[in-house]
């Protein structure tokens, strides 16, 4: 692939995109009580973005990991127009020693974090499951009266054609968060750097740091 085909990303960058959006989640008065991280390129950002969304004073911000894998839907019992990319649930929500105050998600702030949106679909899976089961919890608790509001967060969303929608209500209402829209060119992030000196380089020489 060219070179110019690729963007490079550094760690800086990618700190300071997660601080520039908690800035603006904040401004909202949209601090989450919750983020889930999408992994493995989730985690970081989330991570990152925690800090800047901490209230002095206030318990840090749960962060729950959902794993989520797209792999290659080979349409073998159906038609080749079935081919394409699915989504692997690897693991799912734990609430473990929060459960005092998480036994659901239920009437919670809800913050979805990945590192990018390129066809849609791995985020179009996450809230769609997210949603289904709060809905039979809330049936099962008989707590319909609550309210979970659903944000995203990424640090690039690729622009391009979408295999998948989200809901509009989160488009329509600026909780859908992309740091950057960016062409859709080949993401390279730092985690993935064999020499991260070299890639920060590039990175600075494309003006990502
Ligand atoms: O918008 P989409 O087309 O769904 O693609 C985006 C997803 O693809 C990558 O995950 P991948 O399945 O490669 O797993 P990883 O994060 O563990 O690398 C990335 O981390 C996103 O979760």
């Amino acid at each position: 692939m060219a070179e110019n085909e690729r963007m490079y990303i550094s760690y800086n960058n990618i700190h300071k995109l997660c601080q520039g959006v908690a800035k603006h989640i904040l401004v909202r008065n949209e601090r989450p009580d919750i983020i889930i991280a999408i992994t493995g390129g989730g985690m970081i950002p989330a991570r990152i973005i925690r800090s800047f969304l901490k209230n002095k004073g206030q318990k840090n911000i749960p962060i729950q990991a959902i794993g989520l894998s797209l792999y290659e839907n080979l349409g073998l019992d159906n038609s080749v127009e079935t081919i394409g990319k699915e989504v692997i649930r690897t693991q799912w929500l734990d609430f473990g020693a929060l459960n005092q105050h998480f036994d659901s998600l239920i009437g919670k702030k809800v913050l979805i974090v990945d590192e990018v949106d390129d066809t849609r679909t791995t985020l179009h899976y996450a809230v769609s499951e997210l949603e289904k089961e709060i809905a039979e919890q809330q049936r099962i608790l008989n707590r319909m009266n609550e309210d979970t509001i659903f944000s995203i967060f990424v640090l690039h969303n690729k622009n391009k054609p979408k295999r998948a929608a989200l809901p509009d209500s989160m488009m329509n209402s600026g909780r859908y968060i992309a740091a950057q829209t960016v062409p859709d060119k080949w993401l390279c992030y730092p985690w993935d750097a064999e020499d991260i000196d070299e890639h920060t380089v590039l990175a600075k020489a494309q003006g990502n740091d």
